[in-house]
């Protein structure tokens, strides 16, 4: 297997909307759960997307599971590392995304490396350096709330060069509308000004198809699944293709599980409840240990055979700022998570093999302790947001959703393609 695209995504939701995009933009796919173990059988694919849940962890152990991926995929041929971000550009001044980038800089030999996490598909646009989310400032759109990584500055210069070790520069759409050959000058010319990294401005899918073509030359790139889409359609013999082939039903018992407290997700809760069974987690609760998750559980088997049920700790900006006042951020943050990774370990001892998770540090969480190693790619529910399905191990079909992504019925809609 040599690899034309290799990836190393933040999180899990991310890794699969990449996988996606690369899937439907003609490159055959395959998302792993880290770095593969060496008797992980792989199908032949063009790119690895490897997730890694390294957006909330301290930016050292971040670095080191970051070269780690990077040195696998390069050991397998792939011609181009992409770094996956969030298309928010979820990070904090602490990292990880700076320390990440200038350590896959130094072990690629690149001087300069090109970032846009634009996703025009999903509303996020980069104009003069700075994001914007549905037409929104990212610093004034729902990302302002991060429970974990509140996005206050809508300058991805300024959010980049905090964590990063060299200046940052900036790609102005008009140089990217000029073509690949002046964002290639441009970047040449930051380079030997001494920046370290540059800010592609992109608004349309066809500015990403002029950076992917740009950062191909290169041998590392940052972005989110819309430079994914350029990367692809440069690197793609066939056309992009419209839906990859549903997976055979499953049947058995469903459920969903919400760790999000992203705007959509809240959303989608509220809508899902005129469909199925939603039990809301007492989050206190949950960080009391005083079987909350043991309850939950209880509370599902008594109406798994009657159709999916949703688990959802998810709560408005308001009591989530309450909690971490109370408990610390990060304590509340992995008590929740720990609670979901039980959760769902229960539902799966339940007969549960179709499973929704909403949030993608809460299915970092889920598909860490059901012990899934890699996911093939069936078709997309909503934009960023593929039906999995488990490669070794248990058989199973999996959506993993990142918050802000799918329409009102998400989980409705996700669940009539998980058959
Ligand atoms: N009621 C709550 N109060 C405080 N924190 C919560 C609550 N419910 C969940 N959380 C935590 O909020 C975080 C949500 O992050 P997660 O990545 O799962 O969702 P997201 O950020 O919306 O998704 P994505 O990263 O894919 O955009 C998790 O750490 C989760 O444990
Ligand atoms: O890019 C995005 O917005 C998503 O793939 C993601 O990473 C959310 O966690």
């Amino acid at each position: 297997m040599s690899l034309r695209l290799g990836a190393i995504a933040d999180d899990y939701t991310g890794a699969s909307d990449l996988a996606n995009t690369l899937t439907r933009n003609g490159l055959r796919t395959v998302q792993t759960i880290g770095v593969p173990a060496d008797d992980l059988v792989l199908p032949d694919v063009d790119a690895v997307v490897i997730a890694l849940k390294s957006r909330s962890i301290p930016a050292a152990e971040a670095v080191e599971k970051s070269l780690a991926a990077c040195r696998w995929l390069e050991a397998r041929g792939a011609g181009h590392i992409l770094f996956k971000v969030c298309s928010t550009f979820d990070s904090t001044d602490e990292g990880n995304i700076g320390p990440v980038t200038d350590a896959l800089r130094q072990a690629t030999g690149e001087v300069i490396v090109l970032v846009t996490p634009a996703f025009p598909e999903t509303g996020r646009t980069l104009y003069q350096g700075n994001l914007f989310v549905a037409g929104v400032p990212l610093a004034e759109s729902p990302m302002k709330d991060h429970p974990l990584n509140p996005m206050r500055d809508s300058d991805l210069r300024r959010v980049l060069a905090r964590q990063s070790e060299k200046p940052v520069g900036l790609i102005p759409l008009a140089t990217v509308a000029a073509g690949d050959g002046a964002v290639g000058q441009r970047l040449a010319a930051l380079a030997g000004e001494g920046f370290g990294a540059a800010i592609a401005d992109a608004v349309f899918d066809a500015d990403l198809e002029i950076l992917g073509r740009a950062a191909l030359r290169q041998r590392l790139s940052v972005g989110a699944s819309g430079l994914g889409l350029g990367l692809a359609r440069a690197l793609a013999d066939g056309p992009p293709m419209s839906a990859a082939a549903p997976f055979e039903a499953l049947g058995g018992p469903a459920a969903c599980l919400a760790g999000s407290c992203s705007a959509a997700t809240l959303r989608q809760i509220t809508a899902a409840e005129a469909t199925m069974p939603v039990l809301r987690l007492d989050a206190e609760a949950l960080l009391a240990k005083g079987g909350a998750v043991e309850k939950a559980i209880a509370w599902a088997s008594t109406r798994l055979a009657d159709g999916p049920v949703l688990v959802a700790s998810s709560a408005s900006p308001d009591a989530v700022a309450a909690l971490q006042a109370r408990h610390g951020g990060a304590v509340v943050g992995t008590a929740i998570e720990a609670a979901f990774a039980e959760i769902a370990a229960g539902l799966v001892a339940l007969g549960v093999r179709r499973l929704v998770v909403a949030g993608g540090e809460t299915s970092g969480a889920v598909v860490d302790r059901l012990g899934l190693s890699a996911f093939a790619l069936g078709p997309e529910i909503a934009p960023g947001v593929p039906v999995l399905r488990s490669l070794g191990g248990t058989d199973m079909r999996l959506a993993l959703k990142s918050g802000n992504f799918g329409g009102p019925d998400f989980f409705r809609d996700a669940l009539s393609m998980m058959p």
